[in-house]
């Protein structure tokens, strides 16, 4: 999709990038600039590679071949789905990201509980939090990192409308205080109400790129094509 003329004030580029897992390549991008300056959602069939490529962009996995560069000083913070929690308190499972970062005072702690909606939940134990409850937890401790940019594997899955909402606006809040976000998801209202920049994975190829409205109106290529149109009639 005429890639070549875009401009992105900020970037991530991947070249000849390989991700391999017992002998089968699960990400294969030759070359992509993907930008880091806005709200992108990474959307594709189940195991196309989306939380790869999040997982790639943090530098949590290294590639098999190829570099991925940045054009800025990146701070990143991954919240994949999962994430396991110590036997404590909602605020001591906050406080850990203390451990890897002590200029973070218990003072900010506290702010972000209550930014996440948390604070009457301070003492509970962590496991016996809710799904949504233990997302916002999550999202507490990418906002204590101060990261520029921000990585979401599905992070409203199994949430109910309510918390969808809060989680939407979290989103939304990140990219207010210019931090970027990119976010992969299966809802595509969703996709459409917060992103604005698509990027199509399938089969662990980038097949496809560009602004959300001109992708959702007109996708380029047969595989996007298809799965806009099983996506719409699952919805
Ligand atoms: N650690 C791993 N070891 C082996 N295979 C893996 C590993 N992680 C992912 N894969 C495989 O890589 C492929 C891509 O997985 P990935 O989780 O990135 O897809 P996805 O697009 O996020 O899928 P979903 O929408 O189902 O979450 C899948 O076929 C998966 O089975």
């Amino acid at each position: 999709m005429g890639n070549m003329t875009e401009q992105f004030e900020r970037y991530i580029e991947l070249k000849d990038i390989t991700v391999i897992s017992n002998g089968r390549t699960i990400l294969n991008i030759p070359h992509a600039t993907i930008p880091a300056d806005r709200i992108t959602a990474c959307i594709g069939p189940n195991g196309a590679g989306k939380t790869t490529l999040l997982k790639l962009l943090d530098g949590l996995i290294k590639p098999d071949t190829g570099t991925v560069s940045y054009s800025f000083s990146n701070k990143t913070a991954l919240v994949l789905h999962h994430t396991p929690m110590i036997k404590a308190s909602t605020k001591a499972n906050m406080s850990m990201v203390m451990d890897t970062d002590s200029s973070i005072s218990t003072l900010e702690i506290e702010q972000v509980l209550e930014r996440v909606g948390l604070k009457s939940l301070t003492s509970t134990p962590a496991h016996k939090l809710s799904a949504g409850e233990r997302q916002k937890l999550c999202l507490g401790r990418a906002i204590l990192q101060k990261p520029n940019l921000v990585l979401l594997d599905e992070p409203t899955a199994n949430l109910d409308p309510n918390t969808t909402e809060q989680v939407e606006e979290m989103i939304r809040e990140f990219d207010v205080q210019d931090t970027d976000v990119i976010f992969s998801s299966h809802q595509l209202a969703q996709v459409q109400r917060l992103a604005q920049y698509i990027i199509f994975i399938d089969h662990g190829e980038i097949k496809e790129k560009g602004p959300v409205g001109p992708f959702f109106l007109n996708p380029q290529t047969q595989a996007a094509k298809r799965y806009l149109h099983q996506e719409l009639l699952a919805d």
